[in-house]
């Protein structure tokens, strides 16, 4: 186990001054992992040999255990003008989803690189951390990397940068993570730019949460920047945001490994372990403190995470739902965003309305119930958050279609984003037209060189939670990155469409849906469910109503199948064969009323691959 190399000095009685924490910053793909083994490795707190072998086995470990144990900081030691300096390097989820995580991983940072590929220069996403590292008042340090690709054109990208971060050209850094050719230069220029965490040290102790992770065999690691006094091992701490107080098991730093120390003093960055064993018990955002004699004051603003998509999750096999509760209990562990309740369709039977984060969220959990759980499991389509105000002035919050209120309504607001969008100018009009189908508002564009463009626009979440992004690769042949971040809600005339099979709704079909797009979606479903749902013996008519105004219909003809036609003779052990048989599949069936349905017209029908057209994907 790499010990803290011996020029470092001790957790807990470094000199603050000598403290630099930082993290890398960059849009997927631009090298960040890269960069950060490259600085593992010229640190000396991996070795070279070492290196490959290390991390693919963290990675094996991490796939069998079905846990992220990735270091979140590593402190690493660096010697600039012949001083040893403490370098903790802070690791941030990269995606919108996870923004407010993001901002509290930035808040325990006083620099960061701004990591850019010199072949592809500035994405959506370099701009979405840009804007909120710069919201964190960080000291940002401009890097181009992969200078050795013979694609790289760092002379355009600098200038892009610079005219970004408003500084001269020259002071972007030109690095190849790849090769490590310039790492060690960044190095002594994090040293140099980046300031030394100030704090007050014989102050009650004041530390921020920047992340806490789930490990099945040590419960919940807290991952903590001290920003004022000391924290000691032993000690009892106290969350701020509930009172909870826990016991100090260990406390200690990552180099990369866990190492345990005596505590950690001001600037500081490292792991703190309390046995407890539910990550909301130890949130992101909150402050700790001692219990006797703590802080009054918490740190910086702390906010719970705030679903903004929800989806129906349905076992396809119903006596997997205690399963799935299961699996859903398990992963909540580690994930505070997580939230879930039971739910009943008629369709699909019983299962759980679950909240997330975003569209990328429900993608990882969904997967994973799937992955990790051995689950087969149904979705409904994904809906945002329907604020709804009626004429008598009640307030109704709609995280379900099918629970849209009837009666008199005043108003309905949907929540919109701050969508930004950068692309190669050829495709302006491609973009303005997708966003004007998708209702968005545009609010600037600019050129970030003369080839390339970043567009900004407002639009509905709902709009972009289905097939936005898949729809924008193939418009723009996977050229256009896309970010976006919610900021706050808009009334907009939206209606509840209804599906009804012999007039009895289907509540997993029900969709909210802007007034002008009723009509298509009405049409869509019903076209969709005709071809899925088998004749009766009976004529079933399928409609699309909003309220009780039919919009859309279409109409299952009758037919009489019967088994016993070919049983002409008096054969009676056959005849009930036949008839067993016939009652076999009808277990299979969901009744609508009186329509029987099988569950997998349900499922053909919810799947948006049997959409086809421009929302698929063609990465
Ligand atoms: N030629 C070259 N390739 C590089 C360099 N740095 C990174 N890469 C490659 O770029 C790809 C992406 O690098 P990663 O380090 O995984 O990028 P990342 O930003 O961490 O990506 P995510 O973790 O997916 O966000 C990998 O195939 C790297 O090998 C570089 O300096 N030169």
């Amino acid at each position: 186990m790499p010990a803290i190399s011996s020029n470092a000095p001790e957790p807990s009685r470094t000199d603050p001054a000598l403290i630099r924490n930082f993290c890398i910053i960059a849009h997927i793909d631009h090298g960040k992992s890269t960069l950060a083994d490259r600085m593992l490795q010229l640190t000396g707190v991996v070795e070279q040999r070492q290196m490959r072998a290390q991390y693919l086995d963290r990675m094996d470990i991490e796939r069998e255990r079905g846990i992220t144990i990735k270091s979140q900081a590593v402190r690493m030691p660096w010697e600039h003008d012949g001083t040893a300096h403490v370098l903790n390097m802070i690791d941030t989820p990269g995606h919108v989803d996870f923004t407010y995580e993001v901002s509290r991983s930035l808040a325990a940072c006083e620099g960061c690189v701004l990591l850019v590929d010199a072949a592809q220069g500035i994405e959506a996403q370099t701009l979405a951390n840009l804007y909120l590292a710069m919201e964190n008042d960080l000291t940002i340090i401009p890097v181009l990397n992969k200078i050795d690709l013979p694609a790289a054109q760092p002379e355009k990208f600098a200038a892009e940068l610079a005219h970004l971060i408003g500084c001269d050209p020259g002071d972007v850094l030109r690095v190849s993570a790849k090769t490590g050719e310039g790492v060690e230069t960044l190095l002594d220029e994090v040293v140099r730019q980046v300031p030394a965490p100030v704090g007050v040290a014989d102050a009650p102790a004041r530390a921020m949460i920047f992340d806490s992770v789930y490990d099945a065999y040590r419960g919940v690691v807290t991952y903590v920047k001290v920003v004022d006094g000391r924290l000691g091992k032993r000690e009892r701490i106290q969350m701020m945001s509930t009172g909870a107080t826990h016991e100090l098991l260990e406390i200690g730093v990552n180099s990369p490994e866990m190492t345990p120390a005596d505590g950690l003093a001001v600037g500081e960055v490292g792991y703190l372990i309390t046995g407890v064993k539910d990550v909301r018990q130890s949130k992101v955002g909150d402050t700790v403190t001692q219990q006797r004699n703590g802080a009054t004051e918490p740190l910086g603003g702390y906010k719970d995470p705030k679903p903004m998509v929800f989806s129906g999750l349905y076992p396809i096999d119903g006596s997997e739902y205690p399963a799935l509760r299961d699996a859903l209990e398990k992963l909540q562990l580690n994930d505070a965003a997580l939230v879930y309740e039971p739910e009943t369709s008629a369709a699909l039977g019983f299962g759980f309305r679950v909240g997330f984060l975003g569209l990328l969220h429900l993608e990882v959990i969904r997967e994973r119930l799937e992955r990790e759980f051995g689950l087969d499991l149904i979705a409904t389509a994904p809906n945002v958050v329907y604020q709804v105000t009626m004429e008598d002035r009640s307030e109704h919050t709609v995280t379900n279609p099918s629970e849209f209120p009837t009666g008199k309504i005043d108003e309905v607001r949907e929540p919109v984003v701050r969508a930004t969008l950068i692309a190669p100018s050829e495709f302006i009009g491609a973009i303005m037209e997708l966003c004007q189908t998708r209702r968005g508002s545009m609010q600037g564009m600019d050129y970030l060189s003369e080839d390339r463009v970043e567009l900004r626009y407002t639009l509905p979440l709902a709009e972009i939670v289905f097939d936005f992004f898949d729809a924008l690769k193939s418009k723009t042949r996977g050229y256009a990155s896309l970010d976006y971040e919610p900021v706050g809600e808009e009334a907009a005339a939206l209606v509840k469409v209804d599906i009804l099979l012999h007039g009895d709704k289907v509540d997993a079909f029900s969709a909210i849906v802007h007034k002008d797009k009723a009509y298509a979606y009405g049409v869509k479903m019903a076209a969709k469910l005709r071809e899925l749902i088998p004749r009766q013996q009976f004529e079933v008519p399928i409609q699309a109503a909003i309220g009780s105004r039919v919009i859309a219909r279409e109409t299952v003809r009758a037919i009489r199948k019967d088994v016993l036609s070919k049983c002409y003779g008096g054969d009676i052990s056959r005849k009930r064969k036949l008839l067993e048989k016939q009652k076999e599949g009808k277990k299979r069936m969901k009744m609508v009323g009186r329509v029987e349905v099988p569950q997998e017209a349900f499922i053909a029908a919810l799947s948006s691959d049997s959409e086809g057209g421009e929302g698929k994907n063609k990465k």
